[in-house]
């Protein structure tokens, strides 16, 4: 026993009773004394009691009683019945539904007492040291099961996902189902409006698959000059058509055990796009102007800008090899609903941009910040990344300001003249043509301002009727 002094109630009708208990353990317990069931309780309400003892036969409540009613709001107390009964089931009965200790049949015994009521301070102390662990222990298994669903999180993203910068917890989600994903040989589509990072995604899935020793191969389904793509595509022997003066091998051929990206998928003409599924169906190529299939290993990502339902109810793409490529789709959120990764993104091109700019930028004022994010981004990342490039060009010293974000609205708040993506594309195309003097090409024309390729500019100029 511990040196701790218990709390003892005790209950008895008897008066004579209750004055020989304190006088006999006065000295080993702090002692409460009542003369009913009733008045127990309310020592109960005030006092911190460790044992109750209290004799069965008392007019008003029986001690069954009293423990009865005493369980419900004082559960913790150790219990211990005195009685002259010697009718075992009641005192059953009494043990089972009141969670009874100990019975002490009376006249109580000194010596008998006192070594029931230190066993019964035991009793309880194990008690309440039990309940202690137990809840330390919940509480340490719940940290650790927290601490290990943030371990997992972290080594779920804990892949080589370089020069991808993103705080928000819908593009995490993009991320991880690209982990998930690439160590497989299922084909990928992921969609995006333009500018939101597909290209990259895309690079970052072939580099942490196992196909990453293996080329990635690009095609850009838009830029290609039509009459070219089969033969960029699949190859071609010599002699295949004018101008084949020798065998070339296809980017399929040339992505063999490793990934080919289809990007722009949605502007493949649809003659070709029964063959693409032919090649994806079978894993075999046949170069152009040859009878000779080749077998490839070849994992294909594919990416769109486009919404491919709407281009298959036109009429402009297979079905088929929508659902093809469809099997694991990967959406990228457009940067509008992923606001929280602005500052991160920024922060990350200041910093890309320093040694090309050869200005360093480490101010970025609140109200710049607060309009970056507001605004409707309708270029995306890309568009972010160009503001801030010339940004800095544009800042003096090592302030950053946004020349001519600052005059541009903040995102629109209700749905009233939203822009659909073909007029938000159009506009900032023009934009950027207005800023590069409708230079398209080369240094610093419209397709360096976007970052695009320059056929691709043209190609979309065209398709959106963009005319000076
Ligand atoms: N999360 C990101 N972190 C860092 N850079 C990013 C991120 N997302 C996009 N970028 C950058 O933004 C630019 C545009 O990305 P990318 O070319 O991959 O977009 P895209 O969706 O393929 O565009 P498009 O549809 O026009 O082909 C690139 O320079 C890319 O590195």
């Amino acid at each position: 026993m511990s040196d701790k002094k218990y709390n003892i109630l005790y209950v008895d009708d008897e008066p004579s009773n209750l004055k020989a208990f304190r006088a006999t353990f006065k000295w080993d317990f702090n002692i409460f004394l009542a003369e009913s069931g009733r008045e127990g309780l309310e020592i109960l309400k005030q006092n911190q009691v460790e044992v109750v003892i209290a004799d069965q036969r008392m007019p008003e409540m029986t001690g069954f009683e009293f423990f009865k009613t005493l369980i419900k709001d004082f559960p913790d107390p150790t219990r211990i019945i005195l009685t002259g009964y010697s009718d075992m089931g009641v005192l059953i009965k009494a043990i089972n539904e009141c969670g009874i200790y100990q019975y002490l049949t009376k006249p109580w015994n000194e010596n008998e007492l006192k070594h029931v009521l230190d066993r019964a301070c035991e009793n309880y102390q194990l008690r309440t040291d039990n309940k202690k662990l137990i809840r330390d222990l919940k509480i340490a298994n719940d940290k650790l099961t927290e601490e290990n669903f943030y371990l997992r999180e972290e080594i779920k993203l804990d892949h080589d996902f370089n020069h991808i910068v993103t705080q928000s917890p819908k593009f995490r989600e993009v991320l991880q189902n690209v982990e998930k994903v690439a160590n497989t040989k299922t084909s990928v589509l992921i969609t995006g409006e333009s500018g939101t990072g597909k290209e990259l995604l895309a690079r970052a899935l072939h580099n942490i698959s196992n196909r990453s020793e293996y080329p990635l191969i690009k095609v850009n389904c838009a830029a290609l000059p039509r009459e070219l793509i089969e033969s960029e595509l699949f190859g071609h022997e010599k002699g295949a058509f004018t101008g084949a003066i020798a065998t070339r091998k296809g980017k399929f051929e040339l992505a063999d055990k490793g990934t080919i990206f289809l990007d722009e998928i949605g502007e493949m003409p649809i003659d070709l796009q029964t063959k693409l599924l032919r090649v994806l169906q079978e894993s075999e190529i046949q170069r152009l102007g040859s009878e000779k299939t080749y077998q490839i290993d070849v994992r294909v990502i594919a990416a769109t800008n486009r919404q491919l339902d709407q281009a298959i109810n036109k009429g402009e793409f297979r079905d088929d090899l929508y659902y093809r490529l469809n099997v694991f789709p990967i959406h990228i959120p457009p940067l509008r609903e992923r606001a929280e990764d602005i500052p991160v993104l920024v922060n990350f091109f200041l910093q890309k941009y320093e040694p090309i700019v050869g200005k360093s930028i480490h101010k970025i004022p609140k109200k710049v910040l607060k309009n970056l994010t507001s605004y409707h981004w309708p270029g995306n990342v890309r568009e972010l990344e160009n503001i801030i490039e010339r940004s800095m060009i544009l800042s003096p010293g090592n302030t950053l300001k946004f020349m001519d974000l600052e005059s541009k609205k903040p995102a629109a708040k209700t749905t009233e003249n939203f822009l659909t993506m073909e007029e938000a594309e159009k506009q900032h195309i023009l934009k950027a043509l207005e800023l590069s003097r409708w230079k398209v090409s080369g240094k610093n024309g419209a397709a360096e301002l976007l970052n695009m390729n320059a056929k691709t500019l043209f190609f979309r100029m065209n398709k959106l009727g963009i005319k000076k």
